[in-house]
């Protein structure tokens, strides 16, 4: 049987890199990019389709930043598929990051250099909204529309005899002190990324708790330092030109920085081959490349525990009801 892949945000960067790998890979895949741009979707599908001809690559419009768009990407799914063997959650921003220097020249000279380097910890702040749905955009973007598109396609993806794979592009910058139970939305503080990406962290777990038996199992990666959209929103893109050939010497002393789409995306394929009895629900898989440019995963033991993993959860139910509600009153 032809497995069937979806991937969020797969119109660019780590998302269009994995798409082009999935398919070198094996073409006999049936791929559905899911964007929240249709003409972006259809640029990338043009692009993966003049390099496999051959292979079955379709679109759907789904905006992980609005609850009723997922809704009705997630109907399409149900009507253009019967399951789906792997799911990429992968579309994520991080608005107006603004980097504080002072940290970064103080990091620069302690002892902690290189997880810096690796993690961004302290070094980045963001500016979040709130969306239409009254939700915080980065929470909403990188976790919730997500875990929404699951509820949805559950039947799709819960197959005891033959079970599925949710992966989340999750980040080494996910970091336990930016994340908060009582704000899991992260509206009081200005590291809505970080704590996102610990969010996705807990909610792989819980999902792994719930839905192991029914065939379902989450993982989390890392995909490293990529050259994105997203990176080049951190600072002016001819600055990081400017400072190259210093990220091709930190790879020298850290694995992290992968610096391609198609290095970061390394983890992410890496999963797609894994047999699910072998994932470990707390791992965090990374994608690594040597300082010689050599591509390999490693995975480090997530920071997270099973309480926090099951309030999250919980809260989640809860403002998926209400959510639920106000989308469709009808439903009350
Ligand atoms: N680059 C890096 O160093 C790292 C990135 N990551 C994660 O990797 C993932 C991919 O990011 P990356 O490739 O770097 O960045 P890009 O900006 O290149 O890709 C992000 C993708 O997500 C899509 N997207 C954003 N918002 C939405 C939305 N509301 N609905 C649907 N799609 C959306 C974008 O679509 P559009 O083109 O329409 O904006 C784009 O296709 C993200 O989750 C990011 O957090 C993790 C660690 C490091
Ligand atoms: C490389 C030099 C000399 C300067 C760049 C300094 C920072 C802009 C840079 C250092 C570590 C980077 C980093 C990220 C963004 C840019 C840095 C802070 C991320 C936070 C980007 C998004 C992620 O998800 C993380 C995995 C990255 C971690 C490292």
């Amino acid at each position: 049987m032809r497995k069937v892949v979806v991937v969020t945000g797969a119109n660019s960067g780590i998302g269009l890199a994995l798409c082009e790998r999935l398919l070198s890979k094996d073409d006999q895949i049936r791929l559905c990019l899911a964007c929240r741009n249709l003409q972006r979707a259809e640029n990338a599908r043009m692009a993966l389709a003049s390099s496999h001809p051959s292979a079955d690559i379709s679109v759907v419009q789904i905006d992980v930043g609005s609850v009723k768009s997922v809704l009705q990407g997630a109907k399409e799914l149900k009507e253009r598929y019967k399951r789906i063997d792997h799911l990429y959650l992968n579309a994520g921003i991080m608005p107006n990051p603004r980097i504080c220097f002072k940290a970064f020249i103080t990091g620069l000279f302690s002892r902690n250099v290189i997880s810096m380097f690796a993690t961004g910890e302290g070094l980045l702040t963001q500016e979040d909204k709130v969306t239409e749905d009254g939700l915080q955009e980065v929470f909403e973007t990188n976790v919730f529309g997500h875990y929404i598109l699951i509820k949805e396609i559950e039947p799709l993806l819960c197959n005891v005899h033959n079970p599925s794979q949710v992966i989340w592009t999750s980040s080494s910058n996910a970091r336990r002190s930016a994340f908060s139970l009582t704000d899991y939305q992260h509206s009081q503080g200005q590291e809505s990324y970080s704590s996102s990406k610990y969010a996705t962290d807990l909610l792989s777990v819980a999902l792994n708790k719930h839905y192991n038996k029914q065939g379902m199992y989450s993982s989390v990666v890392c995909p490293g330092l990529v050259m994105t959209n997203l990176t080049y929103g951190i600072l002016p893109p001819f600055f990081w030109m400017f400072i190259m050939p210093i990220m091709w010497l930190i790879r020298l002393f850290t694995n992290s920085f992968t610096i391609s789409p198609y290095n970061g995306a390394e983890a992410l394929l890496w999963l797609f081959s894994r047999k699910t009895e072998s994932l470990d629900s707390r791992a965090k898989y990374h994608s690594c490349t040597s300082g010689l440019g050599n591509n390999y995963v490693q995975s480090y033991k997530m920071d997270v525990d099973e309480e926090s993993s099951d309030v999250l959860y919980r809260k989640l139910l809860d403002l998926e009801k209400q959510i639920r509600k106000k989308i469709t009153p009808e439903n009350k």
